[in-house]
């Protein structure tokens, strides 16, 4: 696209204009978008009632009666009896009719946080001895229901963990993050609770960028006040990422990375978490060819439609063929099916965020005013992610390294069985340690290092060069 080209999309969308407001791209509210909150509803989700309050009893009860299943800890085996009553009661609950919720998108969404949850502490409470991990119907059936019509994956996402996870703490004050208090909790340790906090902040805090790329959309000239606007903006957005670079480092502060290996990780792993050759879970009661039983992952930072939409107004492309810079292959489908775990009305704002007419790229190579705070912007973003692969790489790789040697310190030894447990705070916890031949994997499943270093190069490649 030539400068006369993006002028002409700009003095066309003026004429648009004039001649109603129909044409006119639909706002943010268009799509669940609050204007204060963003992607995080703008209220907390009411609590579910009538028959379906039984969904929200059970889960309430789960964080008392359930351990994972290869817990060998004296209180996981003291609770084992309790557990399994837990996920009879589960098993025995009949398949409710979702259909009365059809018109109620918050009373859904809240239906998939708890059944969401559900699935997560009944198949990893499981005893390690049930090798095909079965979802019982009365969870599955109306979880896919549910998913339909939100348009979500029928599984736990990084809505359910973070933007749908919280209620206020004095009710009446506004949605700001020192009154958000984090509602659900696998480990029930303040790690767990940091972690989900500092993810809901920065969503919070990326309502700036969408109030950024909203003001953009609305231009309709391009003149000499507008161009220093959008260069004003571009330098802002550099500062608003910054900040988030720091919120991403802030996890370090209050989230063991043992912890988070350990205790936390294993509740959040999908159904391909072992990689492609794990045959998987089965949803009973469920269609298997249905297309949304492919998207089973576990919860991702790749699924923060803040993220996705810096990446969309930036243009910053994950489609590049060639793999990443240490020459691995990559998964470069990877961002665009962790839009699948977003609501329907997000991922459609990202879409037509896709389709933007005037990509601000395009603007900034021939604008000499635009081409320095949009690099900036995109430097900016690179050290950020190169930062989150640091902490991805400590709390992961670390972690699978170190059980991979001999006992790592005193407090780890070996069991009868020849199987690692490590003692951390008076639990015993056995090992879920990857195969040596498998890579390290992420929650949302990938092989996540060549993954996170492709995403470095693709925000390195947007950067502008002097003409
Ligand atoms: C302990 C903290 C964190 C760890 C260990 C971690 C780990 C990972 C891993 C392994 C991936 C690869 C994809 C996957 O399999 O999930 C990933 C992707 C991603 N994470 Fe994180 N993450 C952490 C915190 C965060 C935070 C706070 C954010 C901010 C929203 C974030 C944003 C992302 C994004 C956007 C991706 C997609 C890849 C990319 O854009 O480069 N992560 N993360």
């Amino acid at each position: 696209m030539n400068f006369s080209t993006l002028f002409s999309s700009f003095t066309c969308t003026s004429s648009i204009q004039k001649n109603g407001p129909e044409q006119e791209p639909p706002s943010q509210l268009h799509f669940d978008i609050d204007p204060v909150t963003g992607f995080v509803p703008p209220e907390p989700l009411p609590r579910l009632c009538r028959e379906f309050k039984i969904w929200e009893d059970v889960l309430e009860e789960a964080p008392d009666v359930l351990k994972l299943g290869d817990d060998i800890s004296e209180e996981a085996l003291a609770l084992k009896a309790k557990g399994e009553a837990w996920r009879a009661h589960i098993r025995a609950i009949s398949i409710l009719d979702i259909v009365s919720l059809k018109a109620q998108p918050r009373i859904l969404q809240r239906a998939h946080v708890v059944l969401a949850w559900l699935v997560q502490y009944y198949v990893h409470s499981l005893p390690p001895s049930v090798e095909t991990k079965r979802v019982p119907a009365s969870l599955a059936v109306p979880l896919v229901g549910v998913s339909r019509l939100l348009g979500i994956a029928p599984v736990i996402t990084f809505s359910d963990t973070i933007t749908w996870n919280w209620e206020l703490i004095r009710p009446g004050d506004p949605v700001t993050i020192d009154n958000m208090a984090v509602v659900h909790n696998f480990t029930g340790r303040e790690d767990e609770r940091h972690f989900y906090q500092v993810q809901a902040a920065i969503e919070l805090h990326g309502v700036q960028i969408l109030q950024i790329i909203e003001e953009y959309t609305k231009t309709s000239h391009l003149d000499e006040p507008t161009i220093s606007k959008i260069a004003g903006n571009l330098t802002r957005m550099t500062v608003i990422i910054e900040e988030i670079n720091d919120l991403i480092q802030s996890i370090r502060t209050g989230c063991d990375p043992h912890v988070f290996y350990w205790e936390m990780r294993p509740w959040f792993n999908g159904n391909d978490a072992k990689g492609p050759s794990d045959p998987g879970w089965i949803y009973e009661g469920v269609d298997p060819d249905v297309p949304e039983l492919k998207y089973l992952s576990g919860p991702s930072g790749g699924q923060s439609a803040v993220m996705h939409a810096l990446d969309l107004f930036l243009d910053i492309s994950h489609d590049f063929e060639g793999g990443c810079s240490t020459n691995k292959p990559a998964d470069r489908g990877f961002m665009n099916r962790m839009r699948l775990y977003m609501l329907g009305k997000h991922r459609a704002y990202l879409e037509q965020l896709q389709k933007s007419p005037r990509p601000i790229r395009e603007l900034a190579k021939y604008i000499p005013a635009l081409r320095e705070p949009y690099n900036d912007a995109i430097a900016a973003l690179k050290k950020l992610r190169s930062f989150h692969m640091r902490i991805a790489v400590m709390y992961i790789t670390n972690m699978a390294r170190a059980s991979s040697l001999q006992p790592r310190n005193p407090e780890v030894g070996v069991d009868k069985n020849r199987q690692e447990v490590r003692v951390e705070s008076g639990n015993v916890t056995k090992s879920n340690r990857p195969e040596q031949s498998e890579p390290v994997r992420g929650s949302g499943g990938s092989d996540f290092a060549p993954l996170l270093r492709a995403g470095i190069d693709a925000t390195a490649r947007a950067s502008l060069r002097d003409p």
